[in-house]
């Protein structure tokens, strides 16, 4: 299948040592010299500091590493970046310092300006703004969003796992969604992959992914109620942040009219349904289970073309683009 990732999955280890999921970054080995060319020429111009583009590279093997760093060196040496430090490894954001922000989580807080940012190291001095990514089931929404807010050091929030945590343990407890806010953190920070706590403990994907969340999940997506209460939980997340990106189903219509990029990202059904089955092939216990754009997803769509200037929305088919090719287009298409 020509959509497929040819250069095999690997894992990512982040700076504290999170390992983001083994299918969330991939990368054609062959290609990578180019691939890191572009977009670290293209970051560089938007004035993204070294150290977050060398935060990209950590947990590449050696080759890619190497490959990696040569691109980066030539950029800052003859790019407009070319007077910004290179370092190679950002700060840890610590639980409750400057890189943490979550919802009910003590000492979080919401994040400091780009300009105290900056000055603390932490940053970029460049705002990407806020941006969505909306579409059908594997699309490569959380792919894209990982791979955005790993390069550009941005935090992600992906929606979905909400609904799942509320269907996977709010509902079984029988929580009202007034209370959700009450026994559900969020936790994201630029460049980690998000947390979610259910009373203070981890949420595992086992449960997200879990027969009693699949059992509740309809419900859930269905309730007016559940979904306000986790839209207003989101919003509150969002609006502690200037730039964040942003996974759903409705994010553009619902949380981010106003976002630098609208993104909706789809792919023909038989190629979702190829990329789930990938995906879960070490989890024979995961339902894969894809369906054509649904109501939903088709008002989305319809909302960001009627309502956002071309300049911010990108509506990109991913069937036969690799996961590289997405993230270069998406960089490509970020106004300013
Ligand atoms: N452009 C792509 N080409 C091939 N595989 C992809 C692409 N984008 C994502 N994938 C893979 O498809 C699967 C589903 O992607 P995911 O990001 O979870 O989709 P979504 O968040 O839209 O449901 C993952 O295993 C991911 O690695
Ligand atoms: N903004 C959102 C995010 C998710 N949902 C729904 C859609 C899905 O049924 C569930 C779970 O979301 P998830 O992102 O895991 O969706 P898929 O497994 O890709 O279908 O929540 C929603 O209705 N609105």
């Amino acid at each position: 299948m020509t959509s497929a990732p040819r250069g095999g999955s690997r894992i990512v280890r982040t700076p504290d040592d999170h390992t983001l999921p083994t299918e969330a970054i991939t990368f054609d080995p062959q290609e990578t010299h180019t691939l890191f060319g572009a977009l670290v020429a293209d970051l560089a111009r938007k004035g993204v500091l070294a150290l977050h583009l060398a935060s990209v590279a950590d947990g590449l093997d050696a080759p890619m590493r190497d490959a990696f760093h040569r691109d980066l060196a030539r950029v800052l040496a003859t790019g407009p970046a070319r007077d910004l430090p290179v370092e190679h490894r950002p700060p840890a954001p610590t639980p409750d310092g400057p890189g943490t922000v979550g919802t009910a989580l003590p000492g979080a807080g919401p994040s400091p300006t780009p300009a105290a940012r900056t000055a603390a190291g932490l940053a970029p001095p460049w705002d990407f703004g806020r941006m969505s990514i909306d579409g059908p089931n594997a699309a490569g929404k959380t792919t894209l969003m990982l791979g955005l807010a790993h390069a550009l050091g941005m935090p992600g929030l992906d929606t979905g796992p909400t609904y799942r945590a509320v269907a996977a343990h709010a509902i079984p407890q029988g929580i009202p969604p007034t209370d959700l806010a009450h026994h559900l953190t969020i936790v994201i920070r630029p460049g980690l992959a998000q947390r979610l706590l259910w009373r203070g403990i981890d949420i595992r994907d086992d449960d997200l992914f879990g027969p009693r969340a699949g059992a509740n999940i309809g419900h859930v997506a269905g309730d007016p109620y559940w979904r306000e209460a986790i839209r207003d939980l989101h919003a509150h997340i969002c609006a502690q942040h200037r730039d964040i990106v942003v996974v759903g189903r409705d994010v553009a219509p619902t949380l981010l009219s106003d976002a630098t990029l609208n993104v909706f990202l789809t792919a023909d059904l038989p190629v979702r349904h190829t990329r789930r089955e990938l995906q879960w092939a070490h989890h024979p216990e995961r339902p894969v289970h894809v369906d054509a754009l649904t109501e939903r997803d088709l008002a989305t769509r319809a909302w960001i073309a009627e309502h956002r200037p071309q300049a911010h929305r990108l509506d990109l088919d991913t069937t036969t683009l690799r996961i590289d090719q997405v993230l270069d287009t998406v960089v490509h298409s970020i106004p300013g």
